[in-house]
């Protein structure tokens, strides 16, 4: 396949997002972004007293995230961005940035398309059973295993037309990094 811009690892907490794509980019020589890094300190205290996160609180962090990735990709330079893009939604936002967003104009006045980007997406997908066993011997995270089922609930996997492939999270991280990078071949 064309390589895309963008590399999205994707997936419910603790699917293992920030631990595959760090290897991704390392491998792949690509700047690596963890969106987590990217919240608000308002939406960091939220989901550390347990409350999930609403689509008002993710489309800002969304949108800022867009904007990073269009300036990068603009200057050339290729991505993966690890991010829970939890909902086909977000990741439009992602992509194309808010919908409805008023069309920019540029020096002569005249409507410039939103930006839109070449991304792959890559679902990390895998059982409650197996993810919680991982979150809860994790340490060191603001975000508490309890929010695991709103993640669940709120996943909508990506489909058709979407750009996607959806890898276990039972594979073994070598397996993992082999399939998404057979795909980019
Ligand atoms: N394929 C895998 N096999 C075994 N353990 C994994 C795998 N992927 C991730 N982990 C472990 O699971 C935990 C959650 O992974 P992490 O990358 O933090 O997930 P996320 O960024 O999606 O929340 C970490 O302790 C990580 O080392
Ligand atoms: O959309 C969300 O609800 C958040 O992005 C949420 O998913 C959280 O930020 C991380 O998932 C926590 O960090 P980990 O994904 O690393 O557990």
């Amino acid at each position: 396949m064309a390589a895309p811009g963008v590399l999205l690892v994707m997936g419910v907490s603790g699917s293992g997002k920030s631990t595959v794509g760090a290897l991704l980019a390392s491998q792949l020589g690509w700047k690596f972004y963890d969106a987590d890094d990217y919240h608000s300190e308002e939406n960091r205290m939220k989901m550390a007293k347990g409350i999930p996160l609403n689509d008002q609180d993710r489309i800002p962090w969304l949108c800022s995230l867009h904007d990073i990735l269009v300036r990068e990709v603009a200057s050339g330079q290729q991505v993966v961005l690890a991010c829970s893009a939890l909902k086909k939604m977000y990741r439009d936002i992602l992509i194309r940035g808010k919908e409805g967003a008023p069309l920019k104009r540029d020096e002569s006045g005249k409507e410039e398309k939103p930006a839109e980007l070449q991304l792959l997406v890559v679902h990390l997908s895998g059982s409650f059973e197996v993810i919680s066993g991982r979150l809860l011997k994790r340490k060191g995270h603001f975000m508490p295993p309890e929010l695991l089922q709103s993640q669940f609930d709120t996943l909508e996997p990506p489909s058709a037309p979407e750009n996607f492939i959806q890898v276990s999270v039972e594979k073994n991280l070598a397996e993992i990094i082999a399939t998404i990078m057979e795909t980019l071949k």
